[in-house]
């Protein structure tokens, strides 16, 4: 007889959360044991006896969800945007009191997108200039995207520590956004469009050639074996990891 893992799902009647609760009942090796939606008390998750909480809610909550799963000793899976440097700071000071406790921070559960995005970052170094576009569909409340962030930090540390110049950029008259947001100084440009789910380019540029490294989420089917992992390894790793890339073996 397979251990289940009792695992509760938070935004469940979201794009993704509905789509994890799919995910979460079709696994051999988990229980669904709460599905919970904006409005429903946070104790049914210690009631229901839940041992990992996947967040998939919206940038406000998910910080209150977290700290909830947490400090009742439940491992935590998380999808949701909004993890900026201070919320993960907090968080981090909040796991050190609770040893043994792991949180996944997940800023895209597709596996082809987490290589994606660290792929673009090793190869950003050798090359001038990069540029990062995100296109999504157009019910998506956060710009730039959460993955395009991520990305952008990615590259942004791999070009620093190889004492890469900034991208050149002759621009010195422009209007309020043509060139879209910077992120530690890597331009991200934002698409939303009916008919988008979420997809991303990273542009490499040198002297006659260009480099692109694309991914596309056609379909929320392409988070759920991400968020599976996620659960499926988060205890073995206790604290703080952000990124999937953190549970897989790239080699990079
Ligand atoms: N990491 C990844 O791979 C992916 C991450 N995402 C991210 O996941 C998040 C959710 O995306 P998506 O499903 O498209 O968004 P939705 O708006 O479809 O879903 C969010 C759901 O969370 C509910 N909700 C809000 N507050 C709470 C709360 N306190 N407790 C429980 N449920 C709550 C909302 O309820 P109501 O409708 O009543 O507001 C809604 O049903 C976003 O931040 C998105 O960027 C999305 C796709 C992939
Ligand atoms: O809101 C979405 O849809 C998505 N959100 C995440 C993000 O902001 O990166 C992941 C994926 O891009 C889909």
């Amino acid at each position: 007889m397979i251990e289940q893992l009792p695992v509760a799902v938070l935004g469940a009647n979201g794009r993704m959360g509905a789509e994890a609760v799919k995910a979460v009942e079709s696994a051999p090796d988990m229980k669904l044991v709460a599905a919970l939606g904006r409005g429903d008390s946070l104790t049914s998750l210690t009631d229901a006896g839940a041992r990992f909480v996947v967040d998939l809610t919206v940038p406000e909550s998910t910080e209150a969800n977290v700290r909830f799963a947490v400090e009742n000793g439940m491992h935590a899976v998380v999808g949701t945007t909004g993890w900026d440097a201070g919320r993960l700071e907090r968080l981090e000071s909040l796991l050190t009191g609770h040893e043994g406790v792991g949180v996944l921070i997940a800023p895209n559960f597709a596996l082809g997108s987490v290589l994606a995005s660290a792929f673009a970052a090793k190869a950003s170094k050798y090359f001038e200039s990069v540029e990062v576009i995100e296109l999504h569909h157009p019910d998506k409340v956060d710009a730039p995207s959460g993955t395009a962030v991520r990305t952008a930090q990615l590259i942004a540390a791999e070009r620093a520590s190889a004492g890469v110049e900034p991208s050149p950029d002759a621009t010195t008259s422009e209007l309020a956004g043509a060139r879209g947001c910077e992120v530690d100084g890597i331009r991200v440009h934002s698409v939303r469009l009916r008919g988008l789910v979420a997809h991303q380019e990273v542009l490499l540029g040198g002297p006659g050639e260009q480099l692109t490294f694309r991914h596309d989420s056609f379909d929320r089917a392409s988070f759920m074996p991400g968020v599976l992992l996620g659960v499926r390894n988060v205890a073995q790793h206790p604290g703080l990891t952000v990124g999937l890339d953190g549970y897989l073996d790239l080699g990079l």
